[in-house]
């Protein structure tokens, strides 16, 4: 009896494992039909091997010193178009400058990826990390706060800063009993050095909590009318201090030209879309965060500029005409700092900040003899081409004569692209080159800059950005 009813019971058991195996198995199926897009236009690409599920993400388990190592060699030794599996993610990785051409400037890829919402903890829902019409019609709205007029002020207000900061490092490095940081901590100097550093971290971290409370806390009528009758001045008042009124009273800060948008074109601001935006200008052009953008690129140049004396030696020949013996530039003489620039330029060639830029496929696009469909992303690798042999007479080597203006006329236009291209391009171009070459020129008018070893000898890391992995080791001297 009890055997019989043991067999009764085996059957069914064996049944419902085969039902399991069955539903599983339909379920598979079906993703992998889901997919298949995917996987066809993956078996259409050359690549890196990659395992079931895991993709090429083994090669990712890494030291983060050596995760632009990986993407190298994960990426280097296949032509544009190639692929890539991050996990279940088919990645597109292009590097050839006329299907970069084609793929930035469309708008079906101004999509960023998902990753870039990991970001928003920092940055906030500014123009770096929103999507689609919001991202659009945002971007229209704030371009002109980085336009050449407000640009012209605010180099004024770079300006000052650039003396402050070498007057404080002058003093520190020319009076020797001050290089103790001991005694270096009693005086003036530290103190204002430490109110500075206050400063930019505040904007980040006080700033929006203070302008949203103003905000909400003087809700009487219209909120927007409040902010600006009521709180303008108080913000301006807290971001500048009392007694440094550092902003040309013809110039509005950012923030404030921002809520005089919200004030003349109801509704297509509010004050969380303001604190967002200030959270990423502040995050993207400080070292705040270590989103250190312009600061890399000038710690970058200065290394070179230190390797390469002969190279050094004829920015300041420049420098020395335009600035017609000041030791300081202004607005007007930047543009003719061409050498400069091609410094600037060459530098960012060379160390990109953004390396990889990845972008989501939400639809079918047609590309070339290829159709990436929806599902996938696209990296644009700015790295490889910036260093393509086909592209650069002298790839690996600082050469700033890559930038002259004949050289430029018959490069590709895709070939150089630091500041990216297309509809998510930075906002900030003219404004990053106006305070750099504004900080560059005041440091090189007064110093010698030096740096040991050779650039091949450099050791590059990539986070969130492009660094040096062992710093930005510069000796400098009085120029005399
Ligand atoms: C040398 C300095 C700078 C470099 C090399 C640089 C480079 C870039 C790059 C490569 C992107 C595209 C990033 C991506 O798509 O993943 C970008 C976007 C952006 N940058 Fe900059 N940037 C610099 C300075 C600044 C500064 C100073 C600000 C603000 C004050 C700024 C604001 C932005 C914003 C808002 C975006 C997003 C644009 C969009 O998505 O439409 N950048 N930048």
């Amino acid at each position: 009896m009890r055997s019989a009813k043991t067999s009764e019971v085996i059957p069914v058991r064996s049944n419902m494992q085969w039902d399991f195996a069955l539903f599983f198995a339909v379920i598979f199926l079906c993703v992998l039909w889901k997919r298949r897009k995917l996987y066809a236009l993956s078996f259409q690409l050359p690549g890196a091997v990659a395992f079931p599920l895991v993709g090429n993400g083994i090669s990712f388990m890494c030291r983060s010193e050596e995760l632009l190592n990986a993407i190298l060699k994960l990426t280097f030794p296949y032509p544009s178009p190639a692929r890539l599996w991050l996990g279940p993610q088919l990645m597109v990785f292009v590097s050839d400058p006329d299907q970069l051409q084609v793929l930035m400037q469309s708008s079906k890829l101004a999509t960023k990826s998902f990753l870039y919402s990991f970001l928003e903890p920092f940055m906030g829902k500014g123009v770096f990390t929103s999507q689609g019409n919001k991202h659009k019609f945002q971007k229209k709205l704030l371009q002109p706060l980085f336009g050449p007029k407000v640009l012209e002020g605010y180099s004024r207000l770079f300006q000052k800063h650039a003396t402050r900061f070498y007057h404080i490092f002058a003093q520190r490095v020319t009076t020797f009993w001050l290089y103790p940081n001991w005694v270096y901590k009693l005086t003036s100097y530290y103190k204002e050095q430490q109110e500075m550093a206050k400063t930019a971290a505040n904007l980040t971290e006080e700033v929006p909590t203070y302008f949203i409370k103003s905000f909400t806390t003087n809700l009487l009528s219209s909120g927007y009318i409040c902010v600006k009758q009521a709180r303008i001045p108080a913000i301006l008042q807290k971001l500048d201090g009392k007694n440094n009124k550092v902003t040309d009273p013809r110039i509005p800060s950012m923030l404030e030209a921002m809520v005089e948008m919200a004030v003349n074109n109801p509704g297509c601001l509010n004050e969380t879309d303001i604190k967002d935006h200030m959270l990423t200008f502040v995050s993207t052009a400080s070292t705040v965060r270590s989103q250190d953008t312009q600061s890399s690129v000038i710690a970058f140049t200065l290394m070179m500029l230190g390797k390469h004396p002969h190279v050094q030696n004829k920015v300041v020949e420049e420098l020395v005409e335009v600035s017609g013996g000041k030791k300081s530039v202004d607005f007007n003489d930047l543009r003719r700092l061409n050498y400069m620039e091609m410094c600037l330029k060459e530098a960012m060639r060379l160390f990109p900040l953004a390396p990889f830029m990845p972008r989501d496929v939400l639809e079918d696009v047609q590309f070339g003899k290829w159709t990436l469909p929806a599902g996938c992303s696209v990296l644009f690798g700015v790295y490889h081409v910036h260093r393509n042999p086909e592209l650069w007479e002298r790839p690996e080597e600082f050469y700033p004569e890559h930038f002259t203006p004949e050289a430029a006329s018959k490069r590709h236009p895709f070939a150089f692209l630091p500041f990216s291209a297309g509809p998510r391009r930075c906002i900030a171009q003219q404004y990053s080159y106006t305070n750099m070459k504004i900080l560059l020129s005041t440091i090189l008018l007064n110093y010698v800059v030096e740096c040991e070893g050779s650039f091949k000898d450099m050791r590059i890391i990539m986070d969130v950005s492009i660094r040096s992995r062992d710093g930005y080791m510069i000796k400098i001297k009085n120029r005399t």
